[in-house]
């Protein structure tokens, strides 16, 4: 099961959620978000941290030069976009940066809504559904309506988000089987700063998942 934990923006918790088991860290690079971390904070927390951790930076709705400068000074191993961008952007995008791991959120309002996936699916490596919030792009604790979703099967990796937390999360994955799953405000003190006791709890409900899987 692929971990990442989203919204980081200290180079201690980083390495302590790398060694509590998260496989996938995100950082927040939308100047807007609490979690903001600037491009010289992003290039400092990622040259700490282990090669075998994917280093995901989040976007929304930016130019496809602000992406690739970034990677190219900080050392992501991936982009999140998270805004309005559209397939095509993506593909373009993928050209641009083809050893890049490119991640789409969709902020699904609703079961119908997740047609718009199928456009995606040949023009980046991983879907991540989120919960729609009206004022905010992510990190909301709005959760999904799991149940709704229980048909979703992409032919690409997908990675469920949106209100996930140690207490939920076992429910959550009875409901929907994705490859991944991404947590920000669930293990969190408050924005950017991470509760570690959470991020323990998330690790103990995920054993306890495992060992009841056939
Ligand atoms: O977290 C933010 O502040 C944020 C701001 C702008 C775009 C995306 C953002 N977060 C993206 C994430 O991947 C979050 O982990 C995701 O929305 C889930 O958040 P939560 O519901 O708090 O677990």
């Amino acid at each position: 099961m692929r971990v990442k934990i989203c919204g980081i923006t200290k180079p201690e918790q980083a390495a302590a959620i790398t060694a509590k088991g998260a496989n996938t860290l995100g950082f927040i690079c939308v100047e807007s978000s609490p979690r903001y971390v600037t491009p010289h904070q992003l290039g400092a927390i990622i040259e700490q941290l282990p090669p075998q951790v994917d280093k995901i930076g989040v976007f929304v709705n930016a130019a496809t030069t602000e992406i690739t400068t970034l990677v190219a000074q900080t050392g992501l191993t991936g982009v999140q976009l998270h805004g309005e961008e559209s397939p095509d952007f993506c593909l373009q995008l993928k050209e641009a940066l083809p050893d890049i791991e490119l991640i789409k959120a969709l902020r699904v309002k609703s079961a119908e809504f997740l047609e718009e996936a199928t456009p995606y699916f040949s023009s980046v490596n991983t879907l991540l559904l989120d919960a729609y919030h009206p004022q905010l792009f992510g990190g909301t604790g709005t959760t999904l309506d799991w149940e709704s979703l229980a048909l979703f099967s992409p032919p690409i990796p997908w990675l469920l988000a949106g209100g996930l937390k140690p207490d939920n999360l076992i429910y959550a994955l009875s409901q929907l089987s994705p490859q991944g799953i991404d947590l920000s405000s669930g293990v969190e003190r408050a924005p950017g700063d991470k509760d570690l006791d959470k991020v323990s709890q998330l690790f103990q409900q995920l054993q306890i998942w495992k060992a009841n899987q056939p």
